[in-house]
């Protein structure tokens, strides 16, 4: 049987927002949240409904670890509304690690969205609407579709050339496209335009797919596990040959945030495939802005979505370090985003005991007005012990896989307990390196001595800096 598909419609319920398949998610800011990697959860005992010494990756901070899940089922129980969490203590001290940890709890795909307070004061963009990014990208939307689609593995991928040839040489008439599944097969034949697609997604005979019956659009699932054995090592996912018949109904689930959605809805929108569109899309201002009518207007369309079940909202986690750098305007904004009924779960941090508020001269604790200290729910995070220390460096040696020798591991553990864990972690980069340059994998104790004369840490460059400040004013004073 065959299939022409020409004019992709749009696949979502409503006309009236950009088709949520044109819809990228932002990348995730993949180096903050790197150095988490062996971090996959609170480590909560389900008993006891306390944190374990050691658990989901996480070593010791028993107390903060227990009062953070305690708000994650706050957060369940939606009893957080205008309220938000501070994690107050000394560096290092696993508050970002907390608050990503956090969202792990809350499920899959919930979005966990990190932010430097200082990163709101920009030039050319209003420190409000920062924030308001960094809300409405905190905030994801599970939309699912129940979509007719031909999905299987790809067996055969031809297209097929125009016989007449145009001054600009030969052009695709369409494409044919052989699809298998456990059940049976089918060939397919597709409009040019959707061989575009297929090329970017870099589609080959082997692959499994699925195409979208009514839009034409297609998505690459992964490699079929029949050829899970070509190669030692591959990079690529594997997935089982599709059960049922080619042609069926799929339930497909994709998450965005509503940032994602606001940028889309913000571009000029054009069809696949139409080059009167693609040429006025050149031509046009690549985006318009995102402004507050877009929003509310996107809003609007996404409670329909809720109402009407296609869609859930998960509210993710914004983590905003540094709190103290904020300013009594980003206060007074942050009061009222709480109070709103799409609000993410806000987790402040800080290292800063009673400091001066930005924009005010008076001093409060952690430089945040008292306003916003009275909905904050403040959860201390505690130094850690030596064994602590050796326990989560433990951990990080094995999420970076890099191997230490017994007395490299023990100078490391212990330049983590008494300079600083941040530097101790900081350390394992340059010492594998200096391993790998002698010819080894293993790290030895000449690696870790080099490189702590090499590098300095913070106490010990303030040392330095004081002295020379002191030298100067000696010499000055002559
Ligand atoms: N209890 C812990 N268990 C496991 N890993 C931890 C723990 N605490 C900290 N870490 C790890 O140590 C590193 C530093 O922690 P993190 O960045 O969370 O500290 P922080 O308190 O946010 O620091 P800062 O105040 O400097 O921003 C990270 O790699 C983190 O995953």
């Amino acid at each position: 049987m065959d299939m022409e598909i020409d004019e992709p419609t749009n696949g979502t319920s409503s006309s009236r927002l950009a088709p949520i398949e044109e819809v990228k998610p932002t990348p995730k800011q993949i180096k903050r949240i790197a150095a988490h990697s062996h971090v996959k959860g609170l480590g909560i005992d389900t008993e006891t409904n306390e944190a374990l010494p050691e658990g989901a990756g996480f070593v010791g901070q028993i107390a903060a670890r227990t009062a953070a899940s305690i708000i994650v089922d706050m957060i369940r129980m939606k009893s957080m509304a205008g309220r938000a969490v501070l994690l107050a203590g000394p560096p290092a001290t696993g508050k970002t690690a907390i608050a990503l940890a956090m969202s792990h709890e809350l499920g899959d795909g919930v979005p966990f969205v990190p932010l430097v307070a200082s990163e709101v004061f920009s030039s050319e963009v209003k420190k409000t609407e920062v924030l308001m990014r960094s809300f409405r990208r905190a905030i994801g939307l599970r939309v699912k579709e129940t979509k007719d689609v031909y999905e299987g593995e790809v067996t055969e991928l031809t297209p097929v050339e125009t016989s007449e040839s145009s001054g600009l040489g030969k052009t695709i008439s369409h494409l044919l496209i052989g699809l298998k599944t456990a059940k049976g097969s089918k060939q397919l034949k597709l409009d040019p335009s959707i061989y575009d697609s297929i090329l970017k997604q870099r589609v080959e005979v082997g692959d499994v797919i699925y195409i979208e019956a009514n839009s034409g659009i297609v998505k690459r699932v992964g490699r079929c596990d029949v050829y899970a054995s070509e190669f030692d090592l591959e990079a690529d996912e594997f997935v089982p040959m599709p059960k049922g018949d080619v042609r069926k109904s799929k339930d497909i689930v994709q998450n965005v945030s509503l940032h994602d959605l606001d940028l889309a809805n913000s571009r000029p929108q054009g069809r696949q495939g139409d080059v009167t569109n693609i040429v006025s899309q050149l031509m046009a201002p690549k985006k318009t802005e995102v402004t507050d009518r877009l929003r509310s207007e996107i809003n609007k369309v996404v409670n329909e979505y809720i109402e009407s079940g296609v869609a859930e909202l998960m509210p993710g986690v914004l983590f905003i370090d540094e709190v103290h750098m904020l300013d009594v305007e980003c206060f007074t904004y942050l009061y009222r985003a709480l109070e709103s009924p799409m609000a993410p779960v806000v987790v402040f941090a800080t290292n800063r005991g009673t400091t001066t508020v930005r924009g005010l001269d008076d001093k409060a604790p952690h430089g945040i007005p008292p306003e916003m200290l009275d909905r904050l729910m403040i959860i201390p995070t505690m130094k850690y012990n030596e064994e602590d220390v050796r326990k989560i460096l433990a951990h990080r040696t094995e999420a970076e896989n890099v191997q230490f020798d017994e007395k490299a591991f023990d100078l490391l553990s212990r330049v983590g307990s008494e300079k600083s864990l941040r530097y101790a972690l900081q350390l394992i980069a340059p010492a594998r390196l200096c391993a790998q340059t002698c010819g080894r994998e293993i790290i030895d104790l000449g690696d870790v001595e080099r490189c702590t004369k090499l590098f300095m840490d913070r106490s010990e460059s303030l040392l330095k800096a004081e002295e020379a400040q002191k030298r100067l004013a000696e010499k000055n004073s002559k």
